[in-house]
């Protein structure tokens, strides 16, 4: 993007777009003699079927600086996980696949579940929690990066974008965010980060007053990003959420542990696109429309750690002020679209604010109801401290799979 402003508390590395990919990839290979770097795929067998996917692979296959790839499978059975194997065989780095729903990862989480340490929900979270486990069991990297495998505009820049902050070790980032713009079809995209979080976080500034965490979250310029690198030690002392609120959870973990001075965002690509969600407004537990509720509800969580009380009052407060900002949102989002070429349908960006402002009030109603409600599956510290042999035992698990049913 054009230009070089640094806003909010933490460092926004931008593109400038005056060093080739190449050289990028030339200063991480010389990194990793001493700094060895991981990629981490959450991915569902079904996206093994779709392009993006595909692109991808063909993408990092010839990636030198990376020491291990490992890829999280999700909804597989015996053959599709075989498959996947076969799949993902094209990579010329080390890779682990981890069947999730096979025999033995099955085994060790229902030990994990007995202990009341393992995640309660299916989904993304669960599966980057036990790939966080295998990293941090196999002990080949310091560094690991995560993106998701749905993307269709990736090409081989963005994995080298997104671990240059945290793997080069005289920056001292701990942990940095991706960012671009989501646009597809002459459309600009990125609905819930646009038209919820952006306005939410502003009007949250504006009722319950200066906030440092409220100013964190708004110096990111795309917080729901769903790529992010970070250091071995961050991912043990960070408790990931299980629902739609991975990604503003995920921020406030490393705001909770680390200095902004240690946090970081950078510019991993111009334009993103990926697989969409409906908007879903007659079913509050899909798409869009879970996910705001989650998001809302993680932000509510976190100002409670904060110290923020919050009652039905400050909801319908919220809900008011947030419902104005976001339409006067829409003027910006409108011009910005139009001199770029690109399409915005106010009504539909409407329709999206309305349910958001609903999903404000309904998030802040579950939360006033259960405030002790914690969809955050535990920190790897807290999991090795009770059973301390569980890092062995996945390692084991993965490895066993890997031989038995490799092709
Ligand atoms: O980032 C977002 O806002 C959500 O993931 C929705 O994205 P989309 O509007 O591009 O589908």
């Amino acid at each position: 993007m054009g230009d070089f402003f640094q806003g909010g508390s933490i460092a926004t590395l931008h593109n400038f777009k005056q060093l080739p990919t190449e050289e990028l990839e030339r200063r991480l290979l010389d990194i990793s003699k001493t700094n060895k770097m991981a990629l981490l795929l959450p991915s569902l067998y079904s996206e093994l079927e779709a392009p993006a996917l595909d692109n991808i692979v063909e993408e990092i296959k010839d990636v030198k600086y990376l020491e291990e790839i490992i890829i999280g499978l999700d909804r597989a059975d015996k053959a599709q996980y075989t498959h996947a194997q076969k799949y993902f065989s094209r990579l010329n780095t080390d890779f682990r696949v981890l069947w999730n729903d096979g025999p033995r990862l099955r085994k060790i989480d229902s030990i994990l579940a007995k202990e009341d340490l393992a995640p309660k929900e299916m989904g993304k979270g669960r599966n980057v929690w036990y790939c966080y486990g295998y990293f941090l069991a196999s002990q080949r990297a310091q560094t690991i990066a995560l993106h998701d495998c749905d993307i269709t505009t990736y090409d081989r820049s963005m994995p080298a974008r997104l671990l240059y902050p945290v793997a080069n070790p005289t920056f001292g980032y701990k942990f940095t965010k991706g960012f671009y713009y989501r646009a597809a079809g002459g459309k600009l995209n990125g609905r819930v980060s646009r038209l919820l979080v952006t306005p939410l976080i502003r009007a949250l500034k504006k009722i319950l007053g200066p906030l440092d965490y409220l100013d964190y979250l708004d110096s990111f310029r795309y917080p729901l990003a769903g790529e992010f690198t970070m250091q071995a030690d961050v991912v043990k002392t960070i408790r990931i959420p299980s629902d739609w609120g991975l990604e503003i959870g995920v921020l406030s973990e490393v705001y909770r542990n680390y200095s902004p001075s240690r946090l970081s965002q950078v510019d991993i690509c111009d334009v993103y696109d990926h697989k969409h969600q409906d908007l879903s407004p007659k079913d509050v537990e899909k798409g869009l429309s879970k996910m705001s509720t989650d998001i809302c509800k993680a932000i509510f969580r976190k100002l409670a750690t904060e110290g923020e009380t919050f009652s039905i009052e400050t909801i319908r407060t919220l809900k008011a002020t947030y419902y104005r900002m976001a339409l006067d949102l829409v003027d910006q989002y409108h011009a910005d679209a139009v001199m770029n070429g690109l399409a915005l349908d106010r009504h539909q960006e409407e329709n999206a604010i309305e349910l958001f402002s609903q999903n404000i009030i309904r998030a802040g109603e579950i939360f006033l109801e259960n405030p002790s409600e914690t969809p955050f599956i535990p920190c790897w510290n807290r999991v090795t401290s009770a059973i301390p042999e569980v890092l062995d035992m996945i390692k084991e698990a993965v490895e066993l799979d890997s031989e038995e049913f490799s092709p």
